[in-house]
């Protein structure tokens, strides 16, 4: 049985922590938050992120230090926007050599950095090729609860998959391997941006042929952008880029979905990310991607248009007419010139 920290009390640590207790670990839970440690040991429960019975074997914890002694593996699940503090906190801390897993889902606005770069960036003995990245649908409400739940991991050094994959496989929680780090932790990140989308459209009182429309029309642009930062198309339409877009798009668990559910209800950004209480990823997400569909001239209408909703206060009704009056063309123009040249 392995010592295991897991970094991010949130709703997704907490649900990681339980697949790693259930399969025998020893887990440490780590919050920046004082009292929240306290309660988690003290009722077993963490009900602000979920509502699941958070087993005996794992401890929370707030002193970083503590948390990581002796560990063989750490799991990163904070905030993309925290990232960077915690690892360069841990990279002082850390006396031994570890697995590093990290399970967020979003690209940093500015250096336009994924996450496994990021750490890299804040970590001394590590670069992002010993990383591992693990996504795919996978909502910590059904997590919690135990119901059949499919994920990837991914890393340059497969050894380091294939512990993670070990780690964490068990008969609700089935780990996937995949040889395309960028693909997968692509695919988390931008399909967060379609959420929102979709969310807003339901907001909108618009059904299941736009959500369709969004999903695949997302798809499409999602492939776009991987591809040219070197991801396999093939991997978009796996479980962390079909999977996931279907699970975020179409589950109101998503908090991506609710978001953009309200937003298209007509409540501002501030209000909306305020109620939630929990981290939106896709918004920041949609900065990022905005920014490298422009530096890499690619076409991403949807991201354009939920940027344009996001941080240009454009009414998503405006939004939705420009999408539906874009130039006609072929389904496929777009998509397959695109494929060739880099296939
Ligand atoms: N919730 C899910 O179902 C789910 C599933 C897969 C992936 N993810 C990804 O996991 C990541 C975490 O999401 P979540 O849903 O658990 O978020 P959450 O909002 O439920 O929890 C985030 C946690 O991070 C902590 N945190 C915030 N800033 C911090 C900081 N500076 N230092 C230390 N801790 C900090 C918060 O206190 C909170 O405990 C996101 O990237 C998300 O996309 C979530
Ligand atoms: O709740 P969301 O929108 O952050 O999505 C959670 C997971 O990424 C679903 O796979």
């Amino acid at each position: 049985m392995t010592k295991v920290a897991v970094l991010g009390a949130g709703s997704w640590g907490t649900a990681l922590s339980i697949v790693l207790a259930d399969n025998g670990h020893h887990v440490r839970l780590w919050t920046h938050r004082r009292e929240q440690a306290e309660a988690i040991n003290q009722t077993h429960d963490n009900t602000q992120y979920l509502d699941a019975d958070i087993p005996e074997q794992i401890k929370a914890f707030y002193s970083l230090e503590k948390a990581i002694e002796d560990v063989s593996a750490v799991i990163i699940v904070v905030p993309t926007k925290a990232i960077r503090d915690v690892c360069s906190e841990l990279d002082k801390l850390l006396r031994q050599p570890v697995t590093i897993v990290h399970a967020t889902k979003g690209i940093e606005p500015g250096t336009l950095k994924r996450v496994s770069q990021m750490i890299d960036e804040e970590m001394t003995d590590y670069n992002y090729e010993d990383v591992v990245v693990l996504s795919g649908p996978s909502h910590a409400e059904e997590v919690g609860k135990r119901q059949p739940t499919t994920v990837t991991v991914s890393s340059i050094n497969s050894e380091k998959a294939a512990f993670a994959q070990d780690l964490f496989i068990n008969e609700s929680f089935r780990v996937y391997t995949s040889n395309d780090m960028v693909g997968i932790e692509l695919g988390g990140a931008l399909k967060n941006i379609i959420a929102l989308g979709a969310g807003i459209s339901n907001g909108l009182g618009y059904g299941d042929n736009a959500k369709a429309a969004l999903i695949t029309r997302g798809l499409a642009e999602i492939a776009r952008l991987g591809v040219s930062l070197g991801a396999s198309p093939l991997t978009f339409l796996g479980l962390p880029g079909v999977g996931d877009l279907i699970v975020t798009c179409t589950s109101p668990h998503s908090r991506n979905w609710r978001a953009g559910n309200l937003l298209g209800k007509g409540q501002k950004l501030d209000e909306v990310l305020e109620q939630m209480g929990m981290v939106v990823e896709g918004v920041r997400t949609t900065k990022a991607a905005y920014q490298l569909a422009r530096d890499r001239q690619i076409e991403m209408p949807i991201t354009e248009g939920l940027y344009a909703i996001l941080f240009d206060d454009k009414k998503p009704k405006d939004v939705v007419e420009q999408l539906m009056n874009r130039n006609k063309r072929d389904e496929m123009d777009d998509i397959t010139p695109f494929l060739n040249e880099h296939y």
